[in-house]
């Protein structure tokens, strides 16, 4: 079997590159950023470190490399690749469609019938529609129906973190990633239709995956995100230590009893595996085997900060369910200042913030309007932050 990897990042090339090799599947990547390119050739080999559990490392080898707009590469790759997966960040979706589609249509004036799965590992709440829309806009209505009939583009929920080199352990390979100890790939079954469903270790083919995508994003990327946003203020580095923090914890707390509710009566999820997802969540937040980066988990802060993302998200949907998101508000309030100046979002954000005020961040960037009741909260989070000298400016 042949696997394509788009994006070679910490999930491409750490979680969904262990898997497939630990499947014996080829590996082809595809990526956009050309020193990556060149560290894939020239390096050759990179090992998979395994968070607290090093005799799970995984060594990869073996593998080709092109870029992303390397035609004459995908010319070959969307003949001889049995699955796609991408790793790329959700808001590059539709870039990413386009060049699948561009690439696809050449193959079918070549007379060539491309046929695979396409599965996204992403942070994102519709990730498989946006790949096809994206790819179907660059198709006729005839080779639209080529590409439905031969391509089935599906999602897989990525519950594993991939890391940079803990502090210490790091490498002379620029290629060597980190992950969690974590093995399961929960992929949406019903979105298999026109191939049988690999035969993979690890991958669980879900035909009831229904909202286990929101119902993660909300989970864990929301409650590391509070963490994280606080941590940052707070000035600690790692994950582990401010979800320890004896000031952080008891709102992280309740942060979790503001998701849970608020997922169970808006996402109708049952409160047992609601519970056991926060549990999961917050155990892995809290495991100081696990190094992970406040910075990472805060980047593009403009992104997490939209209507519909890991703060906004629940929160308006706690207050659907009648419940005051008081700690997620406070989670909100510290993202609105996180300016870690090697983030050019995190930057934008500070520019917007300092010149036209915390209203527009409101309006413009989480959606919100500036007097409804949670920008409301929001702002009360702001001055508790204040009061607690977590935000130390003078305004
Ligand atoms: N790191 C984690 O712990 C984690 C966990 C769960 C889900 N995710 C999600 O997985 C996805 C990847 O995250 P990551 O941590 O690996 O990010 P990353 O920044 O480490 O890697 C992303 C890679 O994608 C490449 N890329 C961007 N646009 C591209 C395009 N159009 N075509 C080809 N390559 C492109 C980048 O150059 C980069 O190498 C994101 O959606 C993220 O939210 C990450
Ligand atoms: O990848 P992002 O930028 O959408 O979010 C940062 C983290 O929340 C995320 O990478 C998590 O670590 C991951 O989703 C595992 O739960």
């Amino acid at each position: 079997m042949r696997a394509t990897i788009i994006g070679g990042g910490r999930i491409g090339r750490g979680f969904v590159a262990s898997l497939l090799k630990r499947n014996q599947v080829e590996i082809d990547f595809f990526d956009t950023n050309k020193q990556l390119m060149k560290e894939f050739e020239q390096y050759n080999s990179y090992t998979v470190h395994v968070l607290g559990n090093t005799e799970e490392n995984t060594v990869i080898d073996g593998y080709h490399s092109s870029h992303i707009d390397d035609s004459k590469a995908w010319a070959t790759e969307l003949n001889q690749t049995d699955i796609i997966f991408t790793a790329v960040g959700g808001k590059n979706l539709t870039s990413l469609g386009t060049t699948i589609g561009k690439n696809y249509q050449q193959a079918l004036a070549k007379g060539e019938i491309p046929s695979f799965i396409l599965i996204t590992c992403e942070n994102w709440m519709t990730p498989a529609d946006d790949l096809q829309q994206a790819i179907e806009s660059q198709l006729t209505n005839e080779e639209k129906e080529v590409f439905q009939n031969h391509v089935d583009v599906t999602q897989a929920v990525i519950r594993a973190s991939g890391t940079s080199a803990p502090p210490g352990k790091e490498t002379a390979n620029p290629l060597d990633t980190w992950v969690q100890d974590y093995w399961v790939l929960p992929v949406d079954g019903k979105r298999i239709q026109k191939h049988s469903k690999p035969d993979l270790r690890y991958f669980e083919f879900n035909d009831n995956f229904g909202e286990m995508l929101a119902q993660k994003i909300y989970t864990n990327n929301t409650s590391v995100a509070l963490i994280a946003y606080l941590g940052y203020l707070k000035g600690i580095s790692h994950v582990a230590d401010a979800a320890n923090d004896p000031e952080i914890e008891p709102i992280l707390e309740a942060g979790y009893q503001e998701i849970n509710q608020a997922l169970v009566y808006s996402l109708g999820v049952s409160q047992e595996s609601q519970l056991e997802f926060s549990r999961v969540a917050e155990a892995k937040y809290k495991d100081y085997a696990i190094v992970d980066e406040v910075v990472r988990i805060g980047r593009d802060p403009l992104r997490k900060l939209a209507v519909d993302d890991r703060l906004i998200g629940p929160a308006k949907m706690a207050l659907d369910a009648g419940i005051t998101p008081k700690a997620i508000s406070l989670a909100t309030a510290a993202a609105i200042y996180f300016d870690y100046s090697k983030d050019p979002a995190a930057e934008e954000l500070k520019k917007i913030r300092e010149t036209q005020g915390v209203d527009t961040v409101l309006e413009e960037i989480c959606g919100i309007a500036k007097d409804s009741i949670l920008a409301n909260l929001i702002k009360e989070g702001i001055s508790e932050l204040k009061e607690r000298q977590w935000i130390k400016e003078e305004d």
